[in-house]
């Protein structure tokens, strides 16, 4: 399920707007240039390469190059791994993108599987955009943003890139994104929820 929280950027507890209305969502990123879009998904198997990934989405890639140009396209794909050693790379991994950041091109991803958020920091207010598989979300180059891919990682997204370096990013320095809610805290109901619905049932 797509969602969009979006918060004032001095205290997370301030929710100005909670929807997973797909146009609600489309509607409120777009004065900012940002388009969320979906493609339908292709199943694949647990064991996918990045080359199958690509196969299996290739009419789609071939078209949104076409609008690019984006010479380099990649996936990324995390399982979730309990071993230690699994966890320590989950642990990396997500450490990565959890900073507040910039890129110079823009941001484009395709959700394939699993979920993540990208939190876009806009003005006085944080849009924390949880992305599922079918999500194309396009973010304009110098967005600040970081992205939280939670504590036991699992989702692959193909990546289309602007320059042929890849990732690079510039951190700002800020250390908002430890103010806001991750992704697993997102997406876990509160527990003032759970009592008002148990207080529903037995009601
Ligand atoms: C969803 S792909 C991994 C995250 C990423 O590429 C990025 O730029 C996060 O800000
Ligand atoms: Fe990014
Ligand atoms: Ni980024």
């Amino acid at each position: 399920m797509t969602l969009l929280q979006i918060m004032a950027d001095d205290d997370a507890a301030t929710v100005l707007l909670r929807t997973d209305d797909l146009d609600r969502i489309a509607e409120n990123l777009a004065p900012f240039g940002i388009t969320l879009r979906r493609w339908a998904t292709v199943p694949l198997p647990a064991d996918a390469a990045q080359d199958d990934v690509l196969a299996a989405y290739r009419s789609e890639v071939d078209t949104l190059s076409a609008e690019g140009p984006y010479p380099l396209v990649d996936v990324v794909r995390m399982v979730p791994d309990d071993t230690d050693a699994g966890v320590e790379r989950a642990r990396a991994a997500r450490l990565k993108f959890l900073e507040e950041h910039t890129h110079d091109e823009d941001e484009v991803r395709f959700f394939v599987e699993g979920a993540g958020c990208f939190y876009l920091h806009l003005g006085d207010k944080v849009y924390a955009v949880v992305c599922t598989a079918g999500d194309l979300m396009s973010v304009p180059a110098g967005t600040t943003h970081w992205f939280d891919m939670g504590i036991r990682p699992g989702f692959c997204a193909i990546r289309f890139f602007q320059a042929e370096d890849g990732w690079v990013a510039g951190f700002t320095g800020s250390a908002i994104a430890a103010t806001m809610p991750t992704l697993d805290e997102l997406l876990a109901p509160a527990a003032s929820d759970l009592l008002s619905l148990e207080g529903e049932r037995n009601g």
